[in-house]
């Protein structure tokens, strides 16, 4: 259920293009990578960020699902990682993981166990997965849920001393 004492940590578009590039910067030194497999859905945007600040060409997905709106469900790998890119891992190539968050470290688990010697980055971390996490860019609160602006609307906001404007 959604918790009543959760922080909220709205994220616009313009900021987490900054976080996305900020992420791409830190792989800078650790690369170069020969591909990119994106967790989708949330990967897809920031892996398509760091595909492109750091030219990389080769764009996998891996589809998992976890979470219906804020419940933790059980997780299901929707589509697995085509054997082209496993035989690349295999065969030495660097691959990096890409995710927009790592929360309870449950997807982060599943996909590094189906390529075990891949980078894995996100965007944001929380402290039950951030170990999972070989680059990250912000470390937020256990108890504190991340809007993406994919899932935001523009809406009228109540002044903060209460009433209406
Ligand atoms: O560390 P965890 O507790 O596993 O949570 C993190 C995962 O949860 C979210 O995905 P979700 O399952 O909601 O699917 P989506 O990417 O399609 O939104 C998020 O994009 C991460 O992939
Ligand atoms: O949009 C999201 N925000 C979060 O904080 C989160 N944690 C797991 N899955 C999540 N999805
Ligand atoms: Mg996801």
């Amino acid at each position: 259920m959604n918790n009543p004492n959760q922080k909220s940590f709205p994220v616009s578009w313009d900021q987490f293009h900054r976080d996305s590039r900020a992420l791409a910067w830190r792989l800078t030194s650790i690369g170069p990578f020969d591909a990119v497999v994106a967790i989708a859905r949330g990967g897809l945007v920031p892996a398509t960020i760091v595909a492109r600040e750091l030219n990389i060409r080769t764009v996998e997905t891996v589809a998992v699902k976890s979470y219906d709106h804020q419940n933790q469900g059980g997780i299901k790998v929707l589509k697995e990682i085509s054997q082209s890119i496993l035989d690349m891992a295999k065969n030495g190539a660097k691959v990096l993981i890409v995710d927009d968050l790592v929360d309870t470290g449950s997807t982060a688990r599943l996909v590094r166990d189906m390529l075990p010697g891949a980078h894995f980055a996100t965007v944001y971390a929380k402290p039950m997965g951030r170990e999972l996490v070989d680059t990250f860019i912000t470390e937020v609160s256990q108890d504190t849920w991340i809007f993406f602006p994919w899932d935001l609307d523009v809406a009228y906001a109540a002044p903060i001393g209460g009433g209406t404007d």
